[in-house]
């Protein structure tokens, strides 16, 4: 099923969300629904709380190469465990803050530890466009968005323009 993905400015996307405590089959069914949500935006990975569920469940498929076949990683209470001091810049974009793109810095690779759809605790060390994304997307679980790391002025005018797009949207219902 497919869900609406919220839009910045919205308090959801600013609250710290909730550590998942069993994977129930309701937590699976989330984690369809936000796939089959990443893929139609089309993204590269989608937090809970950008579909207003604020529980600490990521999605994420990286790999750029369209002819891929779709492989999507679901991470349940993800956790950075080690982060490299070497960084990385990444011109980011974010599925709530649609069209605005902008360079973020970051750990160039990062380890993460996180509970699998079958309860498995899992580490994994990802790197370039890997490690931007998930921790773009952990950012998505502590209220973060990657704005946030631009300087005061780029950011208030990306908000403003989210502002205007969500009033031209509500009179265009
Ligand atoms: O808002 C999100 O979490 C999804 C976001 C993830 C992300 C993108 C780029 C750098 C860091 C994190 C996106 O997927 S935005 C859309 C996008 O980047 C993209 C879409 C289709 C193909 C390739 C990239
Ligand atoms: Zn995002």
């Amino acid at each position: 099923t497919l869900r609406p993905i919220l839009i910045h400015p919205d308090p959801r996307l600013k609250k710290v969300a909730d550590p998942i405590a069993e994977v129930s089959a309701d937590i699976r069914k989330q984690a369809d629904d936000m796939i089959e949500t990443m893929y139609d935006a089309p993204g590269i990975g989608l937090a809970a709380p950008q579909v207003g569920i604020l529980n600490r469940l990521i999605v994420m498929d990286a790999q750029r190469d369209p002819e891929a076949k779709p492989n999507p990683m679901v991470l349940i209470n993800p956790e950075v465990i080690w982060e490299s001091e070497e960084k990385n810049v990444y011109e980011e974009g974010c599925l709530s803050i649609p069209d605005q793109f902008a360079e973020v810095e970051r750990p160039k690779m990062v380890r993460v530890r996180w509970l699998d759809v079958d309860g498995k605790t899992v580490e994994e060390e990802f790197d370039e466009l890997w490690a931007t994304c998930v921790q773009h997307e952990i950012d998505h679980l502590n209220g973060t968005l990657f704005i946030d790391y631009l300087k005061p002025l780029k950011r208030q005018m990306i908000t403003r323009k989210m502002q205007k797009l969500k009033r031209e949207m509500a009179r265009g219902k």
